[in-house]
């Protein structure tokens, strides 16, 4: 983990983003397939919204996931532990980038086949807080064919854009500045389910 910290930390550094497959192993990922499997039958899930506050509306033509908000005050071991491993994220972080983050939120997503979410940056005026966004996917198994890539757009000096597409592959974390890097989630053709948080400079 030292090593793999190291990495995160000096990638973020470098590049505003990293990928590390296998973050978790597959007995963990399924366990935590399997847990939000059953929540997601119990139909807690709902409608992702857009927005927060009095803004905050189900817009289905911008998203058309599912989420589930994590409950910090009660977490199963599964989720505790995983918090456990970004929490040690955060700390790297905070030496090394001196990010001041405190807090981590996070949500279960389940993307049913042919949903997406359109283009967007994850810190904005009404949600400023988000610092960090940290995604971990855990599907079984993924292919081109499925599309449903997360696209990041890479701004580049001479004022283009670079294009980077990256498959939810089970067990892949993707972490990056959540006010730098703007992305989607193209339409995709197999149900997709991910846990997403933010690691924010607030409490
Ligand atoms: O699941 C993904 O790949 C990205 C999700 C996302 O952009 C978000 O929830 O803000
Ligand atoms: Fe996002």
């Amino acid at each position: 983990m030292e090593e793999l910290l190291d990495r995160i930390s000096s990638e973020i550094y470098q590049n505003s983003y990293v990928i590390v497959d296998d973050f978790v192993d597959s007995g963990f990922r399924k366990a935590l397939l399997k847990e939000q499997t059953e929540l997601l039958e119990k139909g807690i899930f709902r409608n992702a919204a857009v927005g927060k506050g009095d803004q905050k509306q189900v817009r289905t033509e911008i998203r058309s996931d599912e989420v589930l908000w994590m409950d910090s005050d009660n977490l199963s071991p599964l989720q505790a532990s995983y918090w456990e491993r970004i929490d040690q994220i955060r700390q790297v972080l905070n030496q090394r980038c001196f990010l001041g983050l405190r807090s981590f939120e996070g949500h279960f997503a389940r993307y049913p086949i042919g949903s997406f979410y359109k283009r967007h940056l994850d810190q904005f005026h009404a949600v400023p807080h988000r610092v960090v966004t940290v995604i971990l996917y855990l599907n079984d198994s993924w292919s081109n064919e499925d599309e449903g890539a997360l696209r990041m757009y890479f701004p580049q000096e001479d004022g283009t854009e670079h294009v980077q597409d990256v498959l939810p592959l089970g067990g892949r974390l993707v972490v990056f500045l959540s006010g730098e890097i703007p992305h989607e989630v193209l339409p995709t053709k197999k149900e997709r389910i991910s846990i997403t948080g933010w690691l924010r400079n607030i409490d």
